[in-house]
């Protein structure tokens, strides 16, 4: 059956937990292939040129724009950040599906991209914003000024939640985990569908007396 690969699209005001929910979905199907982005952030402690992100500068991440070589980015906390085209084109034909960790406009860009494809975007909320910053500080990674700017900003990322599929509450990270493979199993067997099941109910049919 010819098919091609979902784009999954993860947001989330910074600190609801998709960093994890994502590392989590990764353990557990590892045919999924995560879009790495660039950006131009400095690395946290432990965070791995490649693995985490791809850490650039801005000339060099203005370059892979102007090459058409990001098939998203946008300017987010100050830094730029962009998920690069060809790792998803190259998944995407070979039919696996890929994961995106990106914010409201990088989510916006994907749904218009001419990749076409299967999209599906999944909203992760925080049980309340007192927790969200508790989880910002617990994390231990950013300064207080960044946890304040980051703060700052996630009204006006919550405030896209009703562009996505599905929204989530992050409340027992297990059962958001679940929720996250029962989405991501309802929608392989709906692009299956689309993807030529038609020709084989068609022929089931035609085995019949
Ligand atoms: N548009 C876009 N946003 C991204 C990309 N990579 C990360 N982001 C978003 O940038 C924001 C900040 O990410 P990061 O600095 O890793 O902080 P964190 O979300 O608190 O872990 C988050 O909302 C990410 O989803 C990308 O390639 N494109
Ligand atoms: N459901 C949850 N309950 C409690 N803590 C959580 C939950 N989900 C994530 N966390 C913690 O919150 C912090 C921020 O999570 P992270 O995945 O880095 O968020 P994001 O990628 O959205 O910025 C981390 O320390 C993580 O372990």
């Amino acid at each position: 059956m010819e098919r091609t690969g979902l784009l999954i699209i993860l947001s989330s005001p910074s600190g609801a937990g998709k960093s994890t929910l994502a590392r989590r979905l990764m353990q557990w199907d590892d045919s999924l292939s995560f879009s790495v982005s660039a950006t131009t952030r400095p690395p946290r402690p432990g965070e791995l040129d490649g693995q985490h992100y791809h850490f650039t500068t801005p000339a060099e991440f203005r370059d892979q724009v102007a090459g058409d070589q990001m098939l998203e980015h946008a300017e987010v906390f100050g830094n730029l950040y962009g998920s690069p085209r060809a790792p998803v084109e190259i998944a995407m034909r070979a039919g696996r599906d890929t994961l995106f960790d990106v914010d409201w406009q990088g989510g916006q860009q994907i749904r218009a991209s001419a990749l076409g494809g299967h999209v599906v975007s999944i909203f992760v909320l925080p049980p309340s914003l007192p927790e969200l910053e508790r989880r910002l500080r617990s994390r231990g990674q950013d300064s207080d000024e960044v946890i304040v700017g980051r703060m700052a900003k996630s009204r006006a990322e919550i405030s896209h939640w009703a562009e996505y599929d599905y929204v989530l509450v992050n409340d027992d990270l297990d059962q958001t985990e679940a929720d996250l493979r029962a989405i991501l199993t309802a929608e392989r067997l709906r692009r299956d569908r689309c993807a030529g099941l038609g020709a084989f109910v068609k022929q089931l049919m035609e085995g019949q007396e």
